[in-house]
């Protein structure tokens, strides 16, 4: 049953401290890393929701071991990966993407399958790598099966990453894995998202995996084991950005404690998208802390590198005062859903005037209406939605449990930073 949710309305502006759970890309790296160890991992403060949770029933399927921690981490055994196995991928594109590199070295026949929308997420561009790779795959997009025999040659792979950079991440991965490493060259338009791409090659490193980046668009992974470690999970910068919004559009104060100096999160760009949209953006040793302005700009902004952050900016870009261009982002059709023609969409519905263009969304300013604002499964699209309806009565978000992929339990995060006792100290803090 989808839940409604009616977006609180904020009657002053937001003034709270909002403690943000682990990153989700950080969560999926290290749960795949740790599973093809070469001994056990930890993962501390690592990202529990429905993608992450998706990940770890999915190794424990193929043979890992991962257990909870008192601190309520994870501890991660890494086994010898076997089918026959049934893998439920959710509509994660960390699992989807991730997973089918590691599994090809299972020994055994394994079934990926997903929420409907995850059936027509881009894939084939993994699959055909990996045949090319060695592996044997049946299908072309969810549902798919790879029969697996126990190792993987690897070598040199020549790919179109420019649907997602996630294609390059879950090979780079595994490939230490395989038998002759892996090298993967994209050509193609621009691959985007390449902070991703960063993180996964810190990550390797971290791992003790030889990676050459050296070249752009090339990449190197050595063969060799990967080595057990103990992994510190950052916050997750891209779900914190909705409650950093909700200063920017109510001219509150909003900080996120324990906000990294030094990432390779992709979210951390939003610290440069909210000053230009006119915020004071502080990042002290309390956090990031961000005072809204008494009205947003607009602004003429390529988010090719950090397209996860469109949702959360197209909310603020529609209560701006002047027009917006939201660049470089076509890849997002491959989201969780159309993510532009689905901003489009809610944002006209509720009175404003949004406009898809081929490589993104132009927003000018409008005066809105309250309405229904419909999530589409999509996380962000329903995190949008609760920015918005905080300034604009009546919006009501049709599937408010969308939320629970990355977040995982965003309308009450959402009620206790509007929560005035939470923040004054007469009511304990809740993260
Ligand atoms: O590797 C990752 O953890 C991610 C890569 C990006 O994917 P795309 O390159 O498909 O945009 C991003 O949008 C997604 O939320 C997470
Ligand atoms: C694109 C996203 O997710 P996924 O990891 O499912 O691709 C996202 O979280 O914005």
């Amino acid at each position: 049953m989808m839940q409604q949710w009616p977006a609180p309305i904020a009657g002053n502006p937001v003034r709270a401290r909002v403690p943000v759970p682990g990153s989700k890309s950080i969560t999926n790296r290290a749960l795949l890393l740790a599973a093809l160890a070469d001994g056990p991992s930890t993962l501390h403060a690592p990202l529990r929701s429905r993608d992450t949770l998706l990940m770890a029933a999915a190794l424990r399927t193929l043979g890992a071991g991962v257990t909870d921690l008192a601190d309520g981490g994870w501890l991660v055994e890494p086994a010898p990966l076997r089918g026959p196995a049934e893998v439920d991928c959710g509509l994660a594109g960390t699992v989807m993407r991730f997973l089918p590199p590691a599994a090809a070295l299972a020994d055994g026949e394994l079934r990926f399958d997903g929420d409907p929308q995850a059936r027509v997420r881009p894939m084939n561009t993994v699959l055909d790598a990996l045949r090319a790779l060695g592996a044997e795959i049946t299908g072309d997009a969810l549902p798919f099966t790879l029969h697996g025999g126990g190792r993987l040659a690897g070598g040199a792979v020549t790919i179109d990453a420019s649907a997602s950079s996630q294609f390059v991440s879950g090979l780079l991965l595994s490939g230490a894995r395989y038998d002759n490493g892996v090298t993967v060259h994209h050509d193609g338009k621009p691959v985007p998202s390449l902070p991703h791409i960063e993180m996964t090659v810190q990550m390797l490193r971290a791992a003790g995996v030889s990676v050459d980046d050296s070249s752009a668009n090339t990449w190197r992974v050595e063969p060799g084991p990967v080595r057990a470690t103990r992994w510190r999970v950052e916050p997750d910068l891209s779900n914190a950005t909705p409650f950093l919004a909700a200063a920017a559009a109510t001219g509150g104060r909003v900080t996120v404690p324990h906000w990294p100096t030094e990432t390779d999160q992709a979210g951390d760009a939003i610290r440069g998208i909210l000053a230009q949209l006119g915020c004071a953006v502080e990042l002290t040793d309390a956090g990031l802390t961000v005072t809204g302005p008494d009205r947003l700009s607009g602004v003429d902004i390529d988010l090719h590198d950090v397209g996860e952050l469109t949702p959360t900016v197209a909310a603020l870009a529609v209560l701006a005062d002047g027009p917006t261009w939201l660049r470089g982002i076509a890849h997002l059709r491959g989201h969780e859903t159309d993510r532009l023609a689905a901003l489009a969409a809610e944002i006209n519905g509720l009175g404003g005037d949004a406009e898809e263009i081929e490589d993104g969304l132009v927003i000018r300013p409008r005066p809105l209406r309250g309405g229904p604002w419909r999530a589409y499964a999509d996380h962000r699209m329903a995190t949008a939605g609760a920015i918005i309806g905080l300034v604009v009565p009546g919006v009501v978000v049709d599937d408010v449990g969308s939320t629970a992929k990355t977040i995982p339990d965003f309308p009450g995060m959402w009620a206790r930073m509007l929560d005035p006792e939470v923040h004054s100290g007469h009511r304990a803090e809740v993260s």
